[in-house]
């Protein structure tokens, strides 16, 4: 199968290039041929790898009702990735080897993209207890993470970094101090004072990457954070990337767009950690430019409707953002002139490959063709009842954005086609 991508911008690591793309066999070639069985005329389109999403959750085994592998995957393709990381707060959780088996299988049979999922951390996926199978799972997970629960003591989280370490993987930490929560739910700050919420202290995540980080120090162990929302957590990465410390981090979109000015009573700004205060996005949004913030990820966590429909109080913690990260970014933060469409690229595709390990990354010669052709002209607003996703809760719907995926290839393979451009 011949493909021809007919004149398109072409992401070449640091701006675009116009020219002809040829997908040969699950290839990329630079080169021109005469022939080809299908052509894409991407004059007015960008091609850029593939996006890559270290942090979503497909809820496959265990939670079908909130989302599958097939639908989780389908709506990521929707979104322009090519890849994904799947968490592990499943049923069964993947802390050995036979558990993790049972979602290898469904993401063999399912997948429309490439799925690797994380191992636990902890036997329970917990934060508590002992360590998980790390040795048995180490060649089919991609890291290890108790993602959804933070690691609780130092002892534990120091253990887990000497067995990463030995195996060569990274640990990847949902950083949350239990003992600080006191049955908060969004950010203790404006908001939750005049609504008369329960708030979420911002050292509740800071205190732990402090931990942390001291951690890593000692053991020289590998080390991610996930979903950073607070100014304390990008001051204290920062500072440790000065002093060599092996450390990376994600923020996510809604960290970045929103502040707790903004929240309405309504589940759809309901996740955790919580939108924080303005001056923490103003400090995510520097964490980023400055190089403190490796990647976006999108922390991709759907429920049921029923489950996001009883406010800010009683909803379930967690938002989908597969389908409008790309769009929402684009729009919020490149068409402003905050950040470069080449940066923004960079966040979502180059530096996640980089971190964990991925093939593809570069539109060149043999490359893998895991790409994606984006329209960053046409206009439109978030519907979530246009979503591929089963899981409908966001805190964009409805907003204008421009930019969207006309075609993602996945090893040369058409696993999405926008058939309205
Ligand atoms: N982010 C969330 O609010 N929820 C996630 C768990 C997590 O990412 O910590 C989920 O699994 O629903
Ligand atoms: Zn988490
Ligand atoms: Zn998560």
């Amino acid at each position: 199968m011949k493909t021809l991508l007919k004149n398109g911008n072409i992401f070449t690591g640091n701006g675009f290039e116009k020219r002809d793309v040829f997908v040969i066999d699950g290839r990329l070639s630079l080169s021109h041929f005469d022939r080809y069985d299908e052509r894409i005329d991407c004059d007015s389109f960008f091609i850029i790898p593939g996006l890559v999403d270290v942090h979503v959750h497909l809820r496959e085994p265990g939670f079908f009702y909130k989302e599958s592998i097939k639908t989780g995957t389908m709506a990521a393709a929707r979104g322009g990735y090519t890849a994904v990381c799947a968490m592990p707060n499943l049923n069964p959780v993947p802390s050995t080897a036979s558990a993790l088996r049972q979602q290898l299988d469904i993401i063999e049979r399912d997948a429309v993209i490439k799925v690797y999922p994380y191992g636990t951390i902890t036997k329970e996926q917990n934060g508590r207890g002992a360590l998980s199978d790390m040795e048995a799972m180490k060649d089919q997970v991609i890291a290890f993470s108790d993602d959804g629960k933070g690691v609780q003591t130092g002892e534990l989280m120091e253990e887990a970094m000497i067995k990463a370490k030995a195996l060569n993987k990274i640990i990847v930490a949902h950083c949350e101090d239990e003992t600080l929560l006191d049955g908060g739910y969004i950010h203790d700050g404006s908001y939750a004072k005049k609504h008369g919420h329960k708030g979420i202290c911002s050292e509740s995540e800071w205190g732990q990457v402090k931990r942390d980080i001291e951690l890593c120090k000692k053991t020289g162990a590998r080390y991610h954070v996930c979903h950073i929302s607070t100014k304390e957590t990008v001051a204290l990465i920062r500072q440790a990337k000065a002093e060599g410390v092996k450390i990376t981090c994600e923020t996510t979109p809604h960290y970045l767009i929103f502040c707790d000015e903004d929240l309405q009573e309504d589940g759809r700004f309901k996740m955790n950690p919580p939108i924080r205060s303005a001056e923490d996005r103003e400090a995510l949004i520097e964490g980023l430019l400055d190089g403190t913030i490796d990647v976006i990820a999108t922390d991709h966590a759907p429920h049921r409707q029923e489950e996001k429909s009883r406010g800010l109080t009683g909803s379930a913690f967690g938002i989908v953002g597969l389908e409008t990260a790309f769009p929402v970014l684009y729009t919020a933060l490149v068409k402003t002139g905050k950040l470069s469409l080449e940066k923004l690229i960079h966040l979502m595709a180059v530096a996640p490959r980089q971190i964990f390990g991925m093939e593809g990354g570069f539109l060149q010669e043999g490359q893998v063709a895991d790409l994606t052709v984006l329209d960053l002209e046409d206009s439109y607003r978030v519907n979530p009842e246009e979503f591929l996703s089963k899981g409908r809760s966001t805190p964009f719907e409805g907003m204008e954005v421009t930019g969207k995926t006309v075609a993602t290839f996945v090893n040369g393979e058409k696993v999405y086609e926008n058939k309205h451009i």
